[in-house]
């Protein structure tokens, strides 16, 4: 890792979602600098008192600074998002309070900030919180703004502070009811997101998956060999070469006709899963088709492939059938290596005819093509 990286993970986190919050306190740290330049220009034309505007502007950076603080080290400490977020919107209101004080004719302008906050806050706080910290809110600044005009009324004329108050509270009321319907509607949102996800899943399965036997089904092996051909164009890896094997369950129609359809089901599904157990993780085995399957052995030898059907043979011999009484159940199989650049529907072609001949020397075997 780059020192440049290291340094942007230790500010940043790697965490997103810390990631997240981060980013929105960056966003309000915008806003408190836009603030802060506003305020030097009022200072600068005379229309703010300068301590007051200094005493206002370190209050808010050192307050901006410790909750990045907060937030970057929240986890250690064990504040919860939500916490953080209605803690730095009490701070935002201070310093709104502060400001509105101390801005004169301009002091209204300087609400629309106080608005602003509690906007943000519809993101990461309750609806509650949000209606909490807008009564809040309400409640400071009409006792900030009853305390101005009771102690300076030339400079904030009663009847102005109860009008601007009257505004205020309308517009924060307003902002609250409107978190409200924001969370609803994020909440829907997220119940829809979730919904459509597992939608989504149950189509794949649906679209890959073979209902009986759990295997994957012929559609998703055609894409199963697609990608391999495309992956290894030359046949296997390690010199191995790939091979494929059309295995058929043998005197099938038998097992239904004697022992009914719910009992071949269950043939079916023994089959699959003792046939699975003898493979690794990277062979693939599919329903081709009613009682066919086809193997997908990618780098492995003939020799290989044939000890892997030899083992799976002996599993499917001695596998346990509910409703078979002591029937023992065997598979015969034509067994194909893929040749280099070969498509695998020829090989697969192969496999077959190898098949075809298993069954006529007497079934219950394996035949290389
Ligand atoms: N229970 C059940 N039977 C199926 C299913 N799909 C196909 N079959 C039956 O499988 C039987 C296949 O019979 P055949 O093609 O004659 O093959 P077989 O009896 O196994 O004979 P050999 O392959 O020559 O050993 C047919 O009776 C199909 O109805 C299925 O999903 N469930």
């Amino acid at each position: 890792m780059s020192p440049l990286r290291r340094l942007a993970v230790l500010l940043y986190s790697a965490d997103p979602g810390l990631g997240r919050m981060l980013q929105y306190w960056a966003a309000t740290c915008v806003l408190y600098v836009v603030c802060i330049v506003q305020m030097l220009v009022q200072v600068e034309q005379g229309i703010s008192d300068g301590q007051a505007a200094t005493a206002v502007i370190a209050f808010a950076a050192v307050g901006a600074l410790s909750f990045y603080l907060m937030i970057r080290f929240g986890a250690r400490i064990g504040l919860k998002p939500d916490q953080l977020a209605v803690s730095q919107a009490v701070f935002s209101l201070v310093c709104g309070g502060w400001a509105y004080a101390i801005s004169g004719p301009l002091r209204a302008a300087v609400l629309l900030m106080t608005v602003v906050i509690i906007v943000f806050c519809m993101f990461a706080a309750r609806p509650r919180q949000t209606l909490m910290l807008s009564v809040g809110t309400i409640a400071g600044m009409g006792a900030t703004m009853w305390w101005l005009q009771a102690h300076d009324p030339a400079g904030f004329p009663p009847m102005t502070e109860l009008l601007t108050f009257g505004y205020l509270a309308g517009a924060l009321l307003a902002t609250a009811v409107l978190s409200g319907e924001m969370h609803k509607l994020r909440s829907r949102l997220k119940r829809q997101r979730r919904e459509l996800t597992e939608a989504l899943e149950t189509i794949r399965v649906l679209a890959t998956v073979d209902e009986l036997t759990s295997l994957v089904n012929r559609r998703r092996m055609h894409e199963v060999l697609e990608e391999q051909e495309r992956r290894q164009p030359s046949g296997g890896q390690h010199g191995k070469g790939c091979c494929v094997a059309l295995l058929d369950i043998d005197f099938f129609k038998q097992v239904n006709d004697r022992y009914g359809h719910a009992t071949g089901d269950a043939v079916l599904r023994c089959f699959s899963q003792a046939a699975r157990a003898s493979l690794r993780a990277e062979d693939v085995l599919a329903r081709w088709g009613g009682e066919e399957f086809l193997l997908l052995l990618p780098d492995a030898s003939p020799e290989d492939a044939r000890t892997v059907l030899e083992r799976m043979a002996e599993r499917v011999h001695t596998m346990p059938v509910p409703g078979l009484d002591d029937r023992c159940i065997s598979f015969s199989a034509g067994l194909a290596t893929r040749h280099a650049g070969e498509p695998f529907a020829e090989a697969i072609g192969r496999a077959d005819k190898a098949l075809y001949r298993a069954k006529e020397a007497g079934r219950d075997r394996i035949v290389l093509a």
